[in-house]
């Protein structure tokens, strides 16, 4: 099977890619809207891009173009921890605090704020691709005294050296990624356990805006005990204060409940979409 991802190799969607697919071929590609279009355009079977963080919550542009743009099922979940490290070429391990500029992905330079802050005052942040584009070009760029915010995969790949451990500011730093697939997806052969099931649904209040419709929603699935494990609001982009709620049920679609919340939603004059009914995985802490 050919999976995107978000390249180059070893951005933690690479490592999300390993370890749950270690037999298959992970193909690197520079945006998450490349990966999902290189799904609708079949060249590959599957991709796996990052949705939310623990720190610094959704990843938008992956959330908008599954709603927006590119309606790919989402089959599959898979979470892992994320470790960012200050990386330097080898030729400024020794004085890597004179460095110039940091490169990183928006999110991880968002999860090392505080370090950044106290450690590196009035250094750029450089905004780039991903986490190992970043360390690709402080590689290629020696003569410049950049340094990348990035993990310890890439710093093996591109022969940086870590100047800094662990700058992410809370412990607690885990990713969760989405494979997405137009096709079915045999996942019953993965090295990692299925830790639980969940099904996602995206719901548009009616357009009234009566007070207490979100409470409504709400209820159709508080009666039922269907445990909810995340609601999210994105904007339509069809006016200011108009919005989707991303809804995670923590199991998977069945015949009696789910259906019947969703048909009491749309009783409601809601709409709604199922984004997918799929296991979730953990890659465990090192
Ligand atoms: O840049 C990477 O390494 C990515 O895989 C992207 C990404 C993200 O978009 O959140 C994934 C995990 C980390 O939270 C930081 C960056």
């Amino acid at each position: 099977m050919k999976i995107a991802f978000l390249g180059p190799r070893a951005t933690f969607t690479d490592i999300a890619v390993r370890e749950l697919f270690p037999n298959d071929e992970g193909i690197p590609y520079i945006t998450i809207p490349d990966c999902l279009e290189a799904v609708m355009k079949d060249e590959v079977d599957v991709c796996v891009v990052p949705l939310e963080n623990a720190l610094e919550g959704s990843v938008n542009i992956t959330l908008d173009y599954l709603i927006h743009e590119m309606k790919l099922p989402i089959m599959a979940e898979i979470t892992a921890p994320i470790k960012q490290h200050l990386l330097v070429h080898p030729n400024h391990q020794d004085d890597w605090e004179n460095i110039e500029a940091i490169y990183s992905h928006s999110h991880a330079i968002a999860q090392c704020h505080k370090f950044l802050h106290h450690k590196c005052k009035g250094i750029p942040r450089v905004s780039v691709t991903s986490t190992a584009a970043a360390a690709k070009y402080v590689r290629e760029n020696p003569q410049e005294r950049a340094a990348a915010i990035a993990n310890e995969l890439a710093a093996k790949e591109y022969g940086l050296a870590i100047a800094k451990e662990n700058i992410h500011d809370f412990d607690f730093n885990h990713t969760r990624f989405v494979v997405l697939a137009n096709k079915p997806l045999k996942l019953d052969d993965q090295p990692l356990e299925v830790a639980g099931n969940k099904t996602t649904l995206m719901v548009t209040l009616p357009a009234d805006d009566r007070s207490g419709a979100l409470h409504q929603v709400l209820s159709a699935f508080a009666w039922r005990k269907l445990n909810l494990s995340k609601i999210e609001s994105r904007p339509t982009k069809t006016g200011l204060g108009n919005y989707f709620f991303i809804i995670d049920i923590e199991m998977s679609m069945d015949e009696v409940l789910i259906p019947g919340a969703i048909a009491e939603l749309e009783a409601l004059g809601c709409s709604v979409d199922v984004l997918g009914s799929y296991p979730y995985f953990q890659i465990k802490k090192k």
